[in-house]
């Protein structure tokens, strides 16, 4: 593969903070110390550590965490040797409070996510996160909602407010491969600052989809062992790093010890295999948000409902992160429709 930045790749794990969803948030101490300093050792960049939802995120509306994150950073900063704890922070959700405790207690780096239309909610965070002294990363999800310029013209907000990498987010793993070049060929062409991916594996295409980016010029990038994050999961770390060595790509992460992290750590964890079911297929093709999978699974057990229908009907609506209320009401009015149906 030609790549069209001669930058090192930075790869971000994310089993511990998307993987939150998967996990219902209940991660506890020791699992978050066990995979951390495993990863550490491989020689991960960045292991990211927050609540699924990013700071703050342990509320009824997102659900409650077991163990209060800024313990979970604080144990993860504790094991690190090489590695920077990362956090995720959606202004709304996480506060500037929530970001300066995570600093203090030694993350490094923050992702700054917003809606794929809504950058300038981000303006103050990216600005705090830079007087912190934290390598800032502007974060736009459900990408696949906004046509290319508008991703660009929000990617641009992002840099003007002081992120120093804007991310392609496909929440939904709803992008298909050509989606994915010409959008971060755009990114690329329009910024100075770098371009980020991150996949979910819904429509089987993540490590397609982050092989485009990187051809095109991504240099951050993010994965997660196992495929522990929401929906499908992410990009699958070990898969992607072996085929980026098969490709002659050097990322400086050792291949054997991230697979046995795989295998021996992440494996166990999980609390279902993380593969593409019905619901996680759906995400994809309706281009959900990944995280509402679980939503929804309970919600169409409470009406009696296939998940398949809710996620369609969320899908249609266009609804975003932030509205998981409207998940609960989607699933009633579909149990009434069906009712009057019957
Ligand atoms: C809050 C979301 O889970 C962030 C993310 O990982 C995505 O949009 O994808
Ligand atoms: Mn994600």
């Amino acid at each position: 593969m030609k790549r069209k930045s001669d930058k090192p790749i930075k790869v971000t794990e994310v089993c511990l903070r998307d993987g939150s969803h998967v996990m219902a948030h209940q991660y506890t101490e020791e699992q978050v110390r066990k995979v951390t300093r495993a990863l550490d050792d491989a020689g991960m960049h960045y292991i990211e550590v927050s609540h699924g939802d990013g700071l703050g995120g342990s509320t009824l509306q997102y659900g409650r965490s077991l163990i209060d994150e800024m313990k979970l950073i604080e144990a993860a900063v504790e094991e690190c040797k090489q590695a920077t704890v990362a956090v995720l922070l959606l202004p709304g959700i996480g506060t500037v409070h929530d970001l300066k405790q995570a600093r203090q207690l030694g993350a490094g780096l923050v992702r700054v996510a917003t809606h794929v239309t809504e950058a300038d909610v981000s303006a103050q965070h990216i600005s705090v996160a830079r007087e912190l002294g934290m390598e800032t990363l502007g974060f736009l999800m459900m990408a696949h909602m906004a046509p290319v310029e508008k991703l660009v013209e929000q990617a641009k907000l992002m840099e003007s407010y002081g992120a120093q990498a804007v991310y392609v987010t496909d929440s939904a793993g709803a992008l298909l491969p050509d989606q994915v070049r010409e959008r971060i060929s755009a990114l690329r062409n329009s910024l100075d600052i770098e371009v980020g991916f991150h996949g979910h594996n819904n429509l089987s295409v993540a490590v397609a989809n982050t092989l485009v980016a990187i051809e095109e010029g991504a240099t951050r990038i993010d994965g997660s062992i196992r495929c522990l994050g929401a929906g499908a999961g992410n990009t699958q770390t070990e898969v992607l790093l072996a085929v980026l060595d098969r490709m002659g790509i050097d990322v400086g992460i050792d291949l054997y010890k991230t697979m046995d992290v795989a295998e021996n750590i992440v494996g166990p964890m999980l609390p279902r295999p993380q593969e593409i079911n019905k619901g996680s297929l759906v995400l994809g093709y309706a281009g959900v948000y990944s995280s509402f999978l679980l939503h929804a699974e309970r919600a169409s057990e409470r009406f009696g409902l296939d998940p398949r229908d809710i996620l369609i009907e969320l899908g249609k609506r266009n609804v975003v992160g932030g509205q998981e209320d409207m998940i609960l009401d989607v699933a009633a009015e579909l149990a009434r429709a069906q009712k009057v149906e019957a």
